[in-house]
């Protein structure tokens, strides 16, 4: 029987000032794959070791970058982890995927995590699997290992998330090398290995409420920084003072951004971080400046503004004065020679979302 799907997966701010690897938010801006499986394109998907054949959009964000074979492709490489730890080696034949994407790559709007959790649903559709929402989130956590941008594209809304700590055999599986988990491109060879397969309930989360006065304002650099770069520069450890610093707000933050209508002078400081966007200002020129450059005072109906991710998009969090607190910050990355799109966001309530066609 032929079947036509779409997986739909939101982008992501992870963060979101001092829940650094906690807080994420699901954006409205959706990566979107369109399957077929067909056994009349056997012939066309015959060209690809796995039977799968990836396409993208023209205008998809990457369209020219991205690795089009099954074993090397983010999204199909995650999908073949999925179906070769339920001991299925190939998508099934004559599968198509056609991949339309918005977000742009390694600006943190969580790009590679909408990636990830994409080709976790389609392992779980194409193979058959059945798994619910909460254990696909556990083969995604296995690939990208910090659950705040996977937790908000699979969940979507506003979240809080942690990893549970695993027993002593449960960290041999996580602790083994991406290389293993995600069978390596492999010119068509394969192994035959069945990869480590994800311990239960790695991730825990809770959804918070959101208030629906509150909107996402994405200023977005026409540059990257790559989440490893950007989790490099910072340190192995913190003093207690900075730790205090970034628990207390986040403690206020989660049910702030609940409230109606939003404070301002309790959400703004709120937002304020010791942890990573201190040391990220290394990365993108003006950082400091830009984030200190609009308060509520300057601009009324700013909430609260932070880096989003691992950067360098620059994510403000407002009622109203979109345009004016975005031509801010553009004239503040300007000025560091800089150029900037932006892109007005609501949350993504649902999260990654499968639909037949
Ligand atoms: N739709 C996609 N298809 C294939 N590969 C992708 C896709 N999206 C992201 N990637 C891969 O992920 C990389 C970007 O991941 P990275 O973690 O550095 O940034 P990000 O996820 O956009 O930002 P952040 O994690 O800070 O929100 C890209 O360079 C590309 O290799
Ligand atoms: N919490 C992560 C999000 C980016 O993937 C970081 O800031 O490094």
């Amino acid at each position: 029987m032929p079947r036509h799907f779409k997986i739909s997966v939101p982008a992501s701010s992870a963060n979101i000032g001092p829940g650094f690897d906690v807080l994420g938010i699901g954006l409205s801006l959706f990566l979107e794959l369109e399957v077929t499986i067909d056994s009349k394109y056997a012939e066309e998907t015959n060209s690809d070791p796995n039977n799968c054949l990836v396409t993208y959009d023209e205008s998809s964000e990457g369209a020219k970058d991205v690795p089009l074979a099954s074993d090397a492709n983010l999204i199909t490489r995650t999908a073949l982890y999925v179906l070769r730890c339920n001991e299925i080696r190939q998508f099934p034949i004559g599968t198509k995927v056609h991949v339309k994407n918005p977000i742009p790559l390694g600006r943190g709007l969580g790009s590679s995590g909408a990636a990830v959790v994409a080709g976790v649903i389609l392992g779980n559709e194409v193979g058959k699997l059945g798994f619910d929402k909460q254990r696909m989130l556990d083969y995604c956590l296995m690939i990208e290992r910090h659950p705040d941008n996977i937790t908000a594209a699979m969940m979507g809304g506003f979240v809080g998330s942690y990893l549970r700590d695993l027993t002593a055999s449960e960290m041999e599986r996580k602790e083994i090398p991406l290389s293993e988990v995600l069978p390596e491109p492999a010119g068509g060879s394969d192994t035959g290995l069945v990869p480590p397969i994800p311990p239960h309930d790695i991730g825990r989360h809770i959804k918070y409420d959101w208030c629906k006065d509150v909107h996402c304002v994405a200023i977005i650099p026409d540059f990257e920084v790559s989440t490893a770069k950007s989790r490099g520069v910072l340190p192995n450890a913190y003093t207690r003072q900075d730790m205090i610093f970034n628990l207390q707000r986040l403690a206020v933050l989660t049910t702030a951004l609940t409230q109606s209508p939003p404070n301002p002078d309790l959400i703004y400081p709120a937002m304020q971080d010791r942890v990573h966007q201190p040391y990220r200002k290394t990365l993108i020129p003006g950082l400091t400046e830009i984030l200190s450059s609009v308060t509520p005072k300057t601009h009324p109906g700013l909430l609260g503004i932070c880096l989003s991710g691992a950067g360098p998009t620059i994510l403000a969090l407002a009622t109203e004065n979109f345009d004016a607190i975005a031509d801010e910050i553009l004239n503040r990355f300007k000025k560091e020679g800089i150029t900037c799109r932006w892109k007005l966001l609501d949350p993504a309530y649902n999260g990654a979302v499968v639909e037949e066609l």
